[in-house]
């Protein structure tokens, strides 16, 4: 006799209750995959990107509750929120092993349906980056066509980065973060400061004296470090896949993703280790 879970209770009965799908809208999810040709392998593709823009929605809902934290004070609370992203990139850069698969000649069953579509026009990343002060402008152009993405991305631009809020919380708990840091305008890229690197190397000098600074800076670099696996991991698996092709974005494909493994969020936090 095969076994019947509904004598163990197993509700089967959704004529009049919420089920897994309706909770969930699989309906909507599940019908957004449509794939433009008859390519194998073109829906890995959509399925990974899609998949990816998933966990960026996550990643941002939490950075944005982590900085609201840091802003209030409320530190422990920050440092499980900055542990989750670490983590989401961490299953971010385990999914390229999965697209990794895919072969320069079956991507090319499907390359030229993709137009000038590129990842390069992902508002969720370009979020993410202006989230953690990763601020460029210029990448708000390939928006202009879509005013509340705009309006979004803005807005992020206008509220100070993690990284501006980090220092505003150890300037309260004490450290010499230069005036001239406290007031900037944090619309604008961050600069390498030398008195935020000193005020850091306070904090990396006695830990136990500084420990909220410390977990603050070190969960930063964690994420910085996953953040940098998945720049090398993309730009491996695009000059595996399409060699040194220009991009659909229109970049010269793996010469501007190469170029983008330079930027670096948290400078100071880096050459902090050398002045120790
Ligand atoms: C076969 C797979 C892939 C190829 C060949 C590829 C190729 C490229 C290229 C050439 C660029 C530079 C912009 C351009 O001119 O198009 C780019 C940018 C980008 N791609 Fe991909 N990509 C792949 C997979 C992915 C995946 C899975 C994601 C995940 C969401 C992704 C996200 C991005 C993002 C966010 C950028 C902008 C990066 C930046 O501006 O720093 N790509 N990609
Ligand atoms: N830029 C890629 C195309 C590409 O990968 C892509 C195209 C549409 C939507 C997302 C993409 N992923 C990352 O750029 C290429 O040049 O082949």
């Amino acid at each position: 006799m095969t076994y019947d879970p509904s004598t163990d209770g197993a509700q089967m009965d959704f004529q009049r209750r919420m089920s897994y799908g309706d909770y969930l809208q699989i309906d909507r999810l599940l019908s957004a995959q449509l794939p433009l040709s008859s390519a194998h392998d073109e829906m890995l593709f959509i399925v990974q990107h899609q998949t990816s823009e998933l966990w960026m929605k996550l990643a941002l809902f939490e950075l944005d509750a982590a900085r609201a934290r840091i802003a209030s004070d409320n530190t422990p609370e920050a440092l499980k929120m900055l542990t989750r992203i670490a983590r989401i990139f961490e299953q971010l850069n385990s999914a390229w092993d999965v697209l990794r698969t895919m072969t320069p000649w079956e991507y090319s069953q499907f390359r030229d349906d993709l137009g000038q579509s590129s990842g390069f026009q992902s508002w969720q990343y370009r979020a993410i980056e202006y989230a953690v002060g990763n601020r460029n402008p210029t990448m708000l152009r390939p928006h202009a066509h879509r005013p509340e993405i705009m309006a979004k991305l803005e807005a992020e631009l206008a509220r100070p980065s993690l990284y501006d809020e980090v220092l505003r919380r150890i300037f309260r708990l004490g450290l010499p973060v230069p005036e001239a840091v406290l007031s900037r305008d944090t619309s604008q890229p961050w600069q390498m400061d030398e008195g935020v690197l000193t005020a850091w190397a306070e904090v990396y000098r006695d830990p136990a004296r500084h420990w909220e600074a410390y977990e603050l800076a070190e969960k930063l670099v964690d994420f910085e470090d996953y953040f940098r696996r998945w720049r090398f991991n993309h730009v491996t698996t695009v000059e595996r896949v399409i060699g040194f092709k220009r991009g659909t974005g229109g970049t010269g494909g793996v010469s501007y993703l190469r170029r983008m493994l330079e930027v670096e969020l948290f400078p100071e936090l880096w050459r902090v280790r050398t002045a120790l």
